[in-house]
């Protein structure tokens, strides 16, 4: 279903959704109905999100929970000095041998805030191998952005399936429960768990009505459930839940996917970054990122979002008398990004598909030597178009804390900085005549 935020209304089996109420004495076909609030019963209507369930048990319906091992997957970002220093990790190796599944492949890079504060973001890659097995998982602490690099991903929600590849993206609400299924095997890529306010287009100002991402290419799944009771498949079930930054578990002796017709505007959604309608100069100098922003996260400041996705689509370079790539910078938010395919047009080498870099506050950045060296000399009578490349930006307005495993991690390039050395001094003045 197309449009994002919409009011959706969706059923697997004619006649499940009830007519002109949300919650019936007895809901058709034996179902249960439940509410799922994604934002303040009385948050404003623009922004106010629920959807209503009807399921065949309630979401309530597990063992107790236990602490879940998974020691690679949490938000502790608050301890210890953080150093300033520009960061760079290659792409985190895909395990070959034991089976790893999307919750045990996730691996935390950094982050800031609080799932409690209702604030700052947890930013995770993962590497896995095999799809979840009788697991199911929900995060309470944030919203889910998913960014797979290598491989696709089939993440059977609740209230649907999404299937995204390399270039696509999905969203999965605060508490909605899932399982990702690896089609491809080996698999890779990034997410971001946003504590914040719930992710959103962002405003277009004078840009117009149209452009950017345009909210009819986000597409929602239709209703789709399992009817599945553990002991029938002879298999153990569990239920694994993100809250308050740390994992548990509970047994659980159905598939928690049993939805069998929602309506409302608390949905998962996916988007394919290659709709992106990527607007930029067509005079002089390279504009700000946020002119690439595809959805945010607002903070109580107006302006200055908790977390901006910003991508780096293909597009063409017109820009005359200028310096075309990414200017060296300092910034105020801190960027983390992540390349999906190709290549960035702001680093020459170094920078690889599944890799990442992480430029905190005020941390000087920019175009690599040979980058600058190139573009300085350019012709500019000739446009450029930079083909085949997906770079994308998790930019938050707190400083992205690495984790402890991030800056001890074998792939982090510890010679990072290297990429900057040759930009020399060209300091000349013209000599004074007499
Ligand atoms: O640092 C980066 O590479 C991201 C970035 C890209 C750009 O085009 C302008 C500013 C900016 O921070
Ligand atoms: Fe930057």
């Amino acid at each position: 279903m197309s449009g994002f935020g919409n009011e959706f209304a969706t059923e697997a089996e004619p006649g499940t959704l009830p007519v002109g109420q949300n919650s019936p004495q007895k809901v058709a076909h034996g179902l249960y109905a439940e509410q799922l609030s994604g934002t303040a019963f009385t948050a404003p209507r623009g922004v106010n999100r629920r959807s209503w369930l009807y399921r065949i048990r309630p979401a309530l319906t597990h063992g107790g929970f236990a602490p879940f091992e998974q020691p690679r997957l949490h938000d502790d970002f608050v301890h210890g000095p953080v150093s300033p220093d520009q960061l760079r990790w290659s792409p985190m190796s895909i395990p070959a041998e034991a089976p790893v599944d999307f919750v045990d492949g996730l691996f935390t890079m950094g982050g800031n805030g609080h799932a409690g504060a209702q604030q700052g973001v947890g930013i995770h890659v993962y590497a896995a191998n095999a799809s979840m097995e009788g697991r199911f998982f929900y995060s309470a602490d944030g919203e889910l952005l998913i960014v797979p690099q290598q491989g696709r991903l089939r993440i059977a929600t609740e209230l649907g399936l999404l299937e995204v590849e390399p270039q696509e993206i999905a969203v999965v609400p605060r508490g909605i429960r899932f399982r990702v299924e690896l089609p491809d095997g080996p698999s890779r890529g990034y997410v971001c768990e946003n504590f914040g306010a719930q992710l959103r287009l962002p405003d277009l100002g004078p840009i117009g009505a149209n452009g950017l991402a345009n909210p009819r290419d986000f597409l929602t799944p239709c209703a789709a459930y399992e009817d599945v009771e553990s002991a029938a498949v002879g298999k153990n079930f569990e239920l694994v839940a993100k809250f308050q930054g740390h994992l548990w578990r509970a047994d659980i002796d159905h598939s928690p996917l049993d939805v069998v017709g929602w309506h409302g505007n608390y949905a998962p959604y996916k988007y394919d970054l290659r709709r992106f309608n990527a607007i930029g100069s067509i005079s002089f100098d390279h504009p700000d990122p946020s002119i690439f922003t595809v959805l945010t996260a607002p903070s109580d400041t107006p302006g200055t979002a908790n977390m901006d996705f910003a991508i780096f689509p293909p597009r063409w370079l017109v820009a005359q008398h200028t310096f075309r790539p990414p200017w060296f910078h300092r910034n105020v938010a801190s960027e983390f990004m992540g390349l999906v395919h190709g290549a960035y047009d702001a680093k020459a080498e170094g920078f690889a598909p599944g890799g990442c870099s992480l430029h905190n506050c005020m941390s000087g950045h920019g175009p690599d030597a040979a980058t600058f060296e190139k573009a300085s000399n350019a012709d500019l009578s000739k446009p450029d178009v930079i083909a085949d490349t997906m770079a994308f930006m998790f930019e938050t307005r707190a400083v992205i804390r690495p984790t402890q495993q991030a800056i001890d991690a074998g792939h982090r390039q510890r010679d990072y900085q290297a990429c900057w050395v040759g930009l020399e001094k060209h300091f000349t003045l013209p000599r004074r005549e007499r």
